[in-house]
């Protein structure tokens, strides 16, 4: 576990982050949202120690991390920022090489690292262990980026804007490409955006910034139902509120007993395709089935819509 303790930093006389405090379970995804300026890039170099604060401290598996030298403390904390920082006159192999080497992993245990990390981010050793970043695309570079942080398998890893320079299409294939990556390694990880919409579709946890403070720490769906004050509710936007809430439930959620015409849903499905699949097919409702195939009930339109409802 991270637990980041009572954090502060000041520059002069300027809070840029105040007393923030929370911790971030392993094998989990943490996302910092807020504004421009909020202190989240503060935050997240802190725990790192790139910045030092001026008041709190952070434990990895309850070990201060003033207390660790600050080159292993690198080795042990992944970083990926904007723009991916690769050494442009290495390639990608020995980008990726540089923290194993650095550790003096022997050679084949080295080789063996960067083609796993390749294959899984879908870069072809063949084709892509020899190229220079500037052959590579922006994907690719970012892919690179991240595969390089996890080389040495970190207790966490750090992301500052990670997908900022991407356009839309890529920038949310690159954010399914993360979180299956994620679930895959158990890799616990703290992202930092300003996307409301990229903090919802990867944080298992939500922490909201605004001004230097951390205004609620909770989970994507108590965000929407419990937001702490306006600022949060506006942030997390009315709008798409319903459609958000609807996409976090499950069909499960709103099984009803009964029976409906048509191609079953399955339980574990979220409500909002649910209610796509309905309104695409004009029917009331759809029959649900178990992770078996068996079917065991209904959900219909006016249960779903209930479930998009915040709660009084
Ligand atoms: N080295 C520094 N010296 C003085 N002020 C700083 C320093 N670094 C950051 N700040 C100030 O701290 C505040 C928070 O900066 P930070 O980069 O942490 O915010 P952020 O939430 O990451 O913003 P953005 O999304 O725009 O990057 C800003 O007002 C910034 O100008």
């Amino acid at each position: 576990m991270i637990e980041i303790d009572r954090l502060t930093k000041r520059y002069g006389a300027t809070l840029v982050v105040e007393d923030v405090s929370f911790n971030v379970e392993e094998g989990t995804l943490t996302v910092v949202v807020g504004t421009s300026g909020a202190g989240k890039s503060t935050l997240l170099r802190m725990i790192n120690r790139l910045v030092e604060p001026s008041a709190g401290r952070v434990l990895i598996d309850g070990e201060d991390t003033r207390t660790i030298p600050e080159d292993e403390l690198r080795h042990r904390i992944g970083y990926v920022i904007q723009g991916y920082g690769l050494f442009p006159h290495r390639n990608v192999a020995d980008n990726i090489a540089t923290v194993p080497r650095l550790l003096r992993w022997d050679r084949k245990r080295i080789a063996q690292r960067v083609e796993e990390l390749l294959d899984l981010f879908q870069l072809d050793p063949a084709e892509f262990a020899h190229k220079f970043p500037h052959e590579l695309s922006g994907g690719q570079q970012q892919r690179v980026g991240v595969a390089r942080a996890l080389a040495a398998r970190p207790a966490l890893l750090l992301m500052d804007e990670p997908f900022g320079a991407l356009d839309a299409v890529i920038r949310s294939k690159a954010q399914d490409d993360l979180i299956a990556i994620q679930r895959r390694l158990g890799a616990t990880i703290v992202l930092v955006t300003h996307d409301m919409n990229e903090a919802f579709h990867l944080g298992d946890r939500i922490a909201v910034m605004d001004q230097a403070r951390l205004l609620q720490y909770a989970t994507p769906a108590e965000l929407l139902m419990r937001p702490a004050d306006d600022f949060v509710e506006r942030l997390v936007g009315t709008v798409e509120r319903p459609f958000r809430l609807l996409s976090l439930t499950p069909v499960r959620e709103a099984l009803e007993a009964g029976h409906a015409e048509g191609e079953p849903i399955a339980a574990s499905e979220s409500l909002h395709d649910a209610l796509s699949r309905l309104l695409w097919t004009g029917r009331k409702a759809l029959p649900v089935a178990d992770s078996s195939g068996a079917i065991i009930g209904r959900v219909s339109v006016d249960k779903i819509l209930q479930h998009g409802r915040p709660l009084p």
